[in-house]
């Protein structure tokens, strides 16, 4: 292999550890967290920056996760390719990795932004990489009910970083992903059962079975339903939005209700890729109707 080619699957393998692609619709969530809050203090370098210190410390929280999930990871065919699991990366250097990613991010946030930021993304830090990680997601099938609190936070971060302050308006934002989260996740669980009580992970289908896990990605999604409709209802949002969102949670339902009702793998694999779609697309909305309003 040329040193090149050695750099390039090195580099490669530094990122595929950060998780980018969760990691960028978590900073996308932070940067409409930015973008809907009061516009007095938003600045360009501002958005700029706090974008880049909340992408760069979610970014070693992944890696974090990675580094201590090596075991786990190694037992999953989903993760068992990953660079920590498979020995090119050694647990020393994700460590290093992921505290220069996490210090420099929290540099640029305390220096270019504010002391509540900083101090609030590295509560979400704590939150995921060592909470969640370390403490719920071995114990508990709530694990990621409650640990979600923590993948939630980003458009509290995002409003915090303009206004120095989390006001209800951001509040709503992080109760829409924390309630998405299950759903999110579950479907996800529920074609990968095996995998986690093969790893030990008391993920809900392997603890309380798939029918339990399935009513209950119907039941999220119902409730996630009435949650969308909260930006409306105080005003923050106006109808724009709210077609999105109807329009978006009748496809969710129509998804969750058919995985409870007439479930079969391929469509838990669906409902979890729109999963991600719906997120994106409620947030896009979210912008939108802020900037045609
Ligand atoms: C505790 C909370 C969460 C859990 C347990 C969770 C779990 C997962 C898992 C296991 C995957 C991997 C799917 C795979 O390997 O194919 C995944 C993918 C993904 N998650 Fe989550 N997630 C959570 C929260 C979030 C949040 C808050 C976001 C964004 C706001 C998010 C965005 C995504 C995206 C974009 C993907 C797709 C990644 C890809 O295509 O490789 N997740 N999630
Ligand atoms: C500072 C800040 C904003 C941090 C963001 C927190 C964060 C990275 C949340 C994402 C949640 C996530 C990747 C869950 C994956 O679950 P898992 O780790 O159980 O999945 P796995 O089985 O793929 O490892």
């Amino acid at each position: 292999m040329s040193s090149d080619a050695g750099f390039g699957s090195m580099a490669s393998d530094y990122l595929t550890l950060t998780k980018p692609r969760v990691i960028s619709l978590i900073v996308f969530c932070a940067l409409i967290g930015m973008l809907l809050a009061p516009s007095e203090n938003l600045t360009f370098w501002r958005v700029i920056a706090a974008t880049i210190g909340i992408g760069l410390v979610s970014a070693a929280a992944a890696a974090f996760n990675c580094l201590l999930e090596l075991k786990i990871d190694q037992r999953m065919a989903r993760t068992r390719s990953r660079p920590t699991a498979r020995g090119a990366i050694s647990v020393r250097a994700a460590l290093g990795w992921s505290s220069a990613l996490g210090a420099i991010g929290m540099i640029i946030l305390l220096v270019w932004v504010n002391a509540l930021t900083a101090i609030l993304t590295l509560a979400t830090f704590v939150g995921y990489a060592l909470i969640y990680t370390l403490f719920l997601k071995p114990r508990t099938p709530q694990n990621i009910v409650i640990g979600g609190l923590s993948g939630a936070m980003p458009p509290a971060l995002g409003w915090a970083a303009i206004t120095n302050s989390v006001p209800a308006e951001a509040w709503v934002l992080v109760l829409i992903i924390f309630i998405w989260t299950p759903p999110h996740f579950w479907a996800l669980a529920l074609y990968r059962t095996e995998e986690y009580a093969a790893a030990g992970v008391p993920m809900l289908p392997v603890t309380h079975g798939p029918e339990f896990t399935r009513l209950h990605v119907f039941l999220y999604t119902i409730l996630l339903t009435a949650v969308t409709f909260m930006p409306f209802i105080i005003g923050m949002s106006g109808v724009a939005y709210l077609i999105s969102a109807v329009l978006l949670d009748a496809i969710f339902l129509v998804y969750s209700w058919k995985i409870w009702r007439n479930y079969s793998d391929l469509l838990a694999k669906k409902t979890f890729r729109f999963s991600i779609i719906y997120l994106s697309a409620l947030f896009a909305a979210l912008l939108i109707d802020h900037y045609i309003r």
